[in-house]
């Protein structure tokens, strides 16, 4: 088998991996992944026992128990860029022996589930909703470096996809489907639909301060795609590079939104660590019932 080399998987000297600066057997089987490194303390003070806390930049990690379930908690930071890296070193860390440099025989698929904060573009979403994405739908270029590819049954969407933007010059879109168990289990019962991953916060997500927008009514181009019973709900800034960067390492994953802004009706929430808190509260309890 061949070995990575030192440039290719960079490990610390203390036998840690480069950016997330954790050991292989800190990673639990369960990972959540947020934006916000203070979002973590707010899902491991539900733990009944932190093992570990660690950290370098932005990546700050706690691995932790809720009764006998381990669970590893990862901040990202903002963007795909940031997915790269956190996904690609956490597949590292547990399927790569970083004592030979090879992969592993025995590959390990971890269950990652994101809970992360967005805007809704639907009228009937309002916030305080909370939403699980069935799709990324990846409007930033990080799978364009990537062999990927588009199962059978996701190709008439999407097409359907890609005739929609093909006006807007700046988009090369990627689709990617979320873990069809975790979106039944710890997805179920929340509402659905595509979520669509922005390369930024303000003219990426339709935004206009004080900078010109050069995409006019962006919202309303998402707000009036339509295929068959699919529609796109929601904007934030990872889920379409996890989903497709969870498939293409063979891990499963679900992007849990608490939606903070309406886009449509101009709105932004008053109380947006309620709505987290929500999100928080119910993938806790499916991730601990569906052991
Ligand atoms: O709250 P998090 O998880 O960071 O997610 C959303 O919030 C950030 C922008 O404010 C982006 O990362 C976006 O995806
Ligand atoms: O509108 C929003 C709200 C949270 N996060 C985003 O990326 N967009």
């Amino acid at each position: 088998m061949q070995k990575l080399s030192e440039a290719d998987l960079v490990i610390n000297p203390d036998g840690s991996i480069y950016h997330l600066n954790i050991l292989p057997e800190d990673v639990a089987d369960t990972v959540i992944t947020v934006g916000d490194p203070d979002r973590i303390s707010e899902i491991t003070k539900h733990f009944d026992r932190i093992e570990l806390k660690k950290g370098k930049r932005e990546f700050i990690t706690h691995t932790g128990y809720i009764g006998t379930k381990r669970i590893t908690v990862i901040s990202t930071g903002i963007g795909t860029d940031n997915i790269d890296i956190v996904f690609n070193e956490l597949d590292a860390l547990v399927n790569v022996d970083f004592k030979t440099r090879e992969v592993k025989e025995q590959l390990t698929s971890l269950d990652i589930i994101r809970v992360g904060t967005s805007g809704a573009v639907q009228s009937d979403l309002p916030m305080g909703t909370i939403l699980a994405s069935t799709f990324g739908l990846g409007l930033d270029a990080l799978m364009h470096y990537y062999e990927h590819s588009v199962p059978d049954a996701e190709k008439g969407l999407f097409e359907h996809v890609r005739t929609h933007f093909k006006d807007l010059h700046a988009v090369n879109p990627y689709l990617t489907s979320a873990d069809p168990v975790l979106l039944d289990t710890i997805g179920k019962g929340m509402e659905h639909g595509i979520t669509v991953t922005a390369p930024g916060f303000y003219a990426p997500q339709g935004r206009q301060v004080r900078a010109k927008n050069a995409v006019p009514n962006f919202i309303q181009k998402l707000n009036t795609f339509s295929y068959e019973n699919y529609r796109i709900t929601n904007l934030e800034m990872e889920t379409a590079g996890i989903y497709a960067l969870a498939k293409v390492l063979g891990h499963k994953a679900l992007s849990v939104n608490a939606i903070l802004a309406s886009r449509v009706n101009f709105q932004f929430s008053k109380d947006p660590n309620a709505v987290v808190d929500k999100a928080i509260k119910l993938v806790l309890e499916r991730i601990t019932a569906s052991k």
